[in-house]
């Protein structure tokens, strides 16, 4: 079934003809039919890095069909059996019509959500330490029944049920999950569905079983499945399965139960336009076992509920996204915002680490969202997605206001007058990033922009004048640049001044902000993050900067004030110490002494979550500024977490040797192609000089670590026709 890169070849039009195989029929053109011609989803189910992955953000597909009409429907057999457009144009069902909807289930298997937890661990069998509780407010949950280590494996849970993202389809085997770049020659294509690869036949062969359905579906017309509907296709394999004894199919069988009967549902919960939207995606999917009354219609719809609410982002040893898994386990565990354990993947096999200190009795928790977004974003992805309000700790202390609000709408007003957004959703929160975030890799804030970030955040729109950004202030640490902040309607809210929470604070605030009657407003930004959209390249690495320690990225002075506790601020200031040098020396190539100096701090680890939530409230930009650096070398917590994975492997006499490779590499090619794109635009022999000291050391480092055969370095290597013209250009200067 491997297309052997035979692209071109005309498509097959496949139709299976055994009973329990999905039949697809050709329309009147020759072309499979698309069952799915009404579907105009823009959005699908998305995947977002350190989510619980689904939300079901489908479009509607068919605007007036609902879940009462689908499931009368389903029951005279009418939409299944190609219903007319206007057989399943209905209108919405009265809330007395909703009442109704039960009795025409028809009823399988009951839920056993309200089974014993002894039942259900027995089914899911947990490892040792672990048992099933009820939280309290959260439904079951794990708790530990030992203490944990930081860094100590915690859980492990594989994963029957997972697919690639449809982004990253031809960079993934869909059985085993290996990046293309990791595998011996090319992937090659399922010749019949033309979608999914593999790096072999023998994972083609084995992912067969359960792509059966999902290839079917595709190749029956509905080219562009979604990552989600494809999961939702390979959920029900199992009812399809014809050797019912193998012990791959027992393995999915046991897996399908605990989804269809363990998962839950928040049906109840749930709106009728997005029952309605399962709805019509059950028609497509679960077609076949509606028929055959394998599943009422209400429990098709639940099931995908049930996919939804509890899908797993699954990364790559590169900490990429690659898709998208159910765990059997691991959907006991809960949310916090300031988790103690954290997932890392291998392939489809989850290991959960401790990232704190786990003590007998403590309930696991991992985060559903990126703990680094304002509290109010974590909360409105909490709800949307997962229908709960988070209580942990990080969100109930500062439930009582003083927050910083999302949403600052800031406009850039380019030289031209064309104004263009200036905001970033995922820093939403006073932080701003630049419009050519990709060139410029800038960010507008700092600490001492909070308080009026906050009144801005109240609903106004401030316009920033772009050709007021740029004078310099001199003699500063920092290069800060006045800006002209004009603002809409901002008169009664500027001179309302805002709160501080203490006096020093509001004298910070006095000496920083100079209020005007002209309707605008001084304030300083810090300035290489905005520095002229067009010409900024990536300044952090800048050699004059670098050489000085005073680039904005790695402004390491004093972290400002205490704006909250003296406890948090405490903690905040050693952990920014333990960032500094983890990113300088990060940013030096030094990652073996990172790792030691992550180890001389463990107590950052400790700390890490739970302050990667202060961090932006606190608005301790340094700090911030850190965490973004590191991020750029290889994606800051996740790169230092691996760090510290890898030390306390060493420690406890293994070796995880790879994981390390894995972050030079990418750190060091990440690295590279700023040198270059430095390199690009530098006409300074002093500069070049210090290219190419940076470029010594990264090869350098890169050398400590790998084999000259190595994969990696072959693949560092790649880049070598660019480092060739660093190493040219260095030959003209006598570098
Ligand atoms: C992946 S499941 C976790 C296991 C779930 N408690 C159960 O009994 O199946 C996610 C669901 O658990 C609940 N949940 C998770 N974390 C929570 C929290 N911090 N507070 C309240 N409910 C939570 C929500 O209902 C959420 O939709």
């Amino acid at each position: 079934m491997i297309d052997n890169n035979k692209y071109e070849k005309e498509e097959t039009i496949i139709t299976r003809s055994n009973k329990n195989d999905f039949k697809t029929s050709k329309s009147k053109s020759g072309k499979p039919q698309n069952i799915s011609s009404n579907l105009k989803s823009k959005k699908y189910l998305s995947v977002e890095k350190n989510h619980l992955s689904f939300s079901d953000d489908l479009d509607s597909y068919e605007e007036n069909l609902t879940v009462e009409t689908f499931l009368q429907n389903l029951h005279s057999n009418r939409i299944i059996n190609k219903p007319k457009k206007s057989e399943i144009r209905f209108k919405k069902p009265t809330p007395k019509n909703n009442e109704k909807l039960d009795e025409n289930f028809v009823k399988t298997e009951k839920s056993t959500l309200n089974h014993s937890l002894e039942d259900l661990e027995k089914t899911v069998k947990l490892e040792n330490g672990l048992k099933i509780s009820n939280i309290d407010g959260k439904g079951r949950g794990i708790v530990a029944t030992k203490n944990f280590d930081v860094g100590d494996t915690v859980l492990v849970d594989k994963s029957e049920f997972y697919v690639v993202d449809s982004s990253c389809l031809t960079s993934y085997c869909s059985y085993c999950l290996k990046n293309k770049s990791y595998v011996h020659g090319s992937l090659k294509r399922c010749s019949s569905c033309k979608m999914l690869y593999y790096c072999s036949k023998e994972c083609q062969k084995n992912d067969w079983v359960i792509h059966k359905l999902e290839c079917g579906l595709t190749s029956g017309g509905i080219r562009k499945l979604h990552t989600s509907m494809r999961l939702m296709a390979r959920v029900f394999s199992p009812l399809y399965l014809k050797e019912k004894s193998s012990e791959s199919t027992l393995l999915f069988e046991h897996a399908f139960n605990i989804i269809r009967y363990q998962f839950e549902s928040h049906y109840e919960k749930q709106s009728e336009e997005r029952k309605v939207k399962m709805a019509q995606i059950a028609m497509i999917i679960g077609k076949d076992s509606l028929n055959e009354k394998v599943f009422s219609g209400k429990d098709a719809i639940e099931l995908f509920f049930k996919v939804n609410f509890n899908g797993f982002t699954i990364f790559d040893g590169d900490q990429n996204m690659v898709g998208v898994g159910l765990f059997c386990k691991a959907f006991l565990i809960n949310h916090s915002c300031s988790p103690n354990c954290s997932p890392v993947f291998e392939g489809n096999k989850m290991v959960l680490k401790a990232s704190k200190r786990i003590s007998n009795g403590e309930e696991l928790t991992i985060s559903y969202v990126d703990i680094l977004l304002s509290l109010e974003t974590r909360r409105d992805i909490l709800y949307e997605n997962y229908n709960f309000v988070c209580n942990c700790s990080s969100c109930s202390n500062y439930s009582s206001g003083n927050l910083p609000k999302s949403n600052l709408q800031i406009q850039n007003l380019g030289e031209d007058n064309t104004s263009s957004e200036l905001t970033n959703s995922r820093f939403s929160n006073g932080i701003i990033k630049c419009l050519n975030f990709e060139i410029c890799k800038g960010y507008l804030f700092s600490s001492k922009v909070y308080y009026i970030l906050i009144e801005f955040e109240k609903n106004m729109q401030c316009k920033i004048s772009t050709t007021e950004l740029f004078k310099k202030e001199s003699n500063s640490d920092i290069d800060f640049t006045d800006v002209q902040l004009s603002k809409l309607g901002l008169n009664e809210q500027l001179k309302n001044k805002p709160q501080a929470p203490n006096d020093d604070t509001d004298d910070l605030y006095k000496q920083n902000f100079e209020i005007n009657n002209s309707n605008s407003l001084e304030i300083q930004y810090c300035d290489d993050c905005i520095n002229n959209n067009k010409t900024h390249t990536n300044s952090k690495l800048s050699s004059e900067n670098y050489k000085n320690k005073k680039t904005h990225w790695s402004a390491f002075g004093d972290v400002e004030k205490d704006l909250y506790t003296p406890e948090i601020s405490t903690k905040a200031r050693e952990i920014v110490d333990t960032y500094k040098s983890c990113t300088l020396l990060m940013r030096q190539g030094k990652f073996m002494d990172t790792a030691f100096q992550l180890k001389k701090g463990i107590s950052f680890l400790e700390n890490m979550f739970r302050f990667g939530t202060y961090i932006q409230l606190m608005f301790y930009h340094d700090l911030y500024l850190c965490l973004l650096e590191l991020q750029d070398y290889s994606g800051a917590l996740d790169a230092v977490s691996k760090i510290l994975d890898v030390l306390s492997d060493l420690s406890k006499g293994k070796s995880s040797e790879n994981i390390l490779k894995t972050i030079i590499y990418k750190s060091a090619k990440l690295k590279l192609q700023s040198l270059l794109f430095e390199l690009e635009s530098t006409d300074s022999n002093e500069k070049l000089k210090y290219l190419h000291i940076e470029c010594s050391d990264l090869l350098m480092s890169a050398g400590k670590f790998f084999s000259k055969n190595s994969q990696l370095v072959k693949n560092l290597y790649e880049n070598k026709s660019s480092l060739q013209i660093l190493i040219e250009q260095g030959k003209r200067f006598n570098i």
